[in-house]
């Protein structure tokens, strides 16, 4: 069996974060494991604490991840901190990780910021060096080139940047902002557009979350970049199409909407 680490947040809430990550995961047929950065008390209406991992105990579950059952592929998200930011880059440097996608979270759907603002620049000159995949949405992508984004082509120009001075793939995400379910690749010099039909669904809570992690869960088993991320879309379609419908606020998507046998049965 393939197998995927994610290396993020814990939202108590269950739909984004590592709870996210680990579900997508096992949805896509990968071995999932976790290093967590930090807690969260969140749910679906918002975020009321954070807790840090500190930089050792991160550096000693990535020890103990790497020593053992080596990632095929690994998912970074919410990282608040650079100390924390530090330590992921040192590990994934030391043991030669490969396929690794970096979402940069930044804000959660709800609002809530996640990322100290000193850490941004050292996600940016640290991790991103070292990413196959970034994931930004379009908010993410315009902090990060300092563009407005408001048109097609400029989401193509700021997404050919921000790849080229990474030197990685970029998949700038439309969603909820410009082009509905309408995502941008950019890789090895050359773009592609991955239509997504908008499904109708306010519950939208850990969509980047498990974007990114359907992805990997991708890389882990083979698949190339862009068939990766074809996959990935589909998976997300059918998560949101599901339609799920908890809590009070922006809810969770069902990530299982594929496993249904008879564990899944109700009585
Ligand atoms: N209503 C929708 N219908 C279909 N696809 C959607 C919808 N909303 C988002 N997506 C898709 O979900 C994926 C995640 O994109 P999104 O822009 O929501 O990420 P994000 O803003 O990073 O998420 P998060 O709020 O969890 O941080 C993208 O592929 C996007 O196109
Ligand atoms: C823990 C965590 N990571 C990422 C996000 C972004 O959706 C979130 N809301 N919570």
């Amino acid at each position: 069996m393939k197998t995927a680490l994610t290396i993020a947040g814990s939202d108590s809430s269950g739909g984004a974060g590592i709870q996210a990550d680990i579900k997508t995961m096992m949805a896509n047929g990968v071995y999932a494991m976790s290093a967590i950065t930090a807690l969260t008390a969140q749910n679906t209406t918002g975020v009321a604490a954070i807790q840090n991992a500190t930089a050792e105990f991160l550096g000693q579950e990535l020890d103990s991840v790497f020593n053992d059952i080596f990632p095929d592929a690994i998912k970074i998200g919410m990282v608040s901190e650079s100390d924390l930011i530090q330590v992921i880059a040192g590990k994934l440097r030391r043991y030669k990780a490969k396929n690794i996608v970096v979402d940069p979270v930044m804000v959660a759907t709800s609002g809530a910021r996640l990322i100290s603002e000193a850490a941004v620049d050292v996600l940016k000159n640290e991790l991103f060096p070292l990413a196959d995949l970034l994931t930004p949405n379009i908010p993410e992508t315009e902090v990060l080139t300092g563009m407005q984004i408001t048109t097609a082509e400029a989401m193509i120009e700021a997404a050919r940047q921000v790849s080229e001075k990474y030197h990685c793939a970029v998949l700038c995400k439309g969603g909820h902002q410009l082009n509905d379910a309408n995502d941008l690749l950019y890789v090895n010099g050359a773009y592609r557009w991955f239509e997504g039909k908008r499904i109708n669904n306010p519950n939208t809570h850990g969509t980047g979350c498990t974007l990114s992690s359907a992805i990997a869960s991708n890389l882990a088993k083979g698949f190339s970049m862009e068939e990766s991320v074809n996959r990935a879309k589909d998976y997300i379609s059918g998560a949101l199409a599901a339609m799920l419908d908890l809590g009070k606020g922006s809810g969770p998507m069902d990530h299982g909407f594929a496993i249904k046998n008879n564990f899944t049965e109700e009585a």
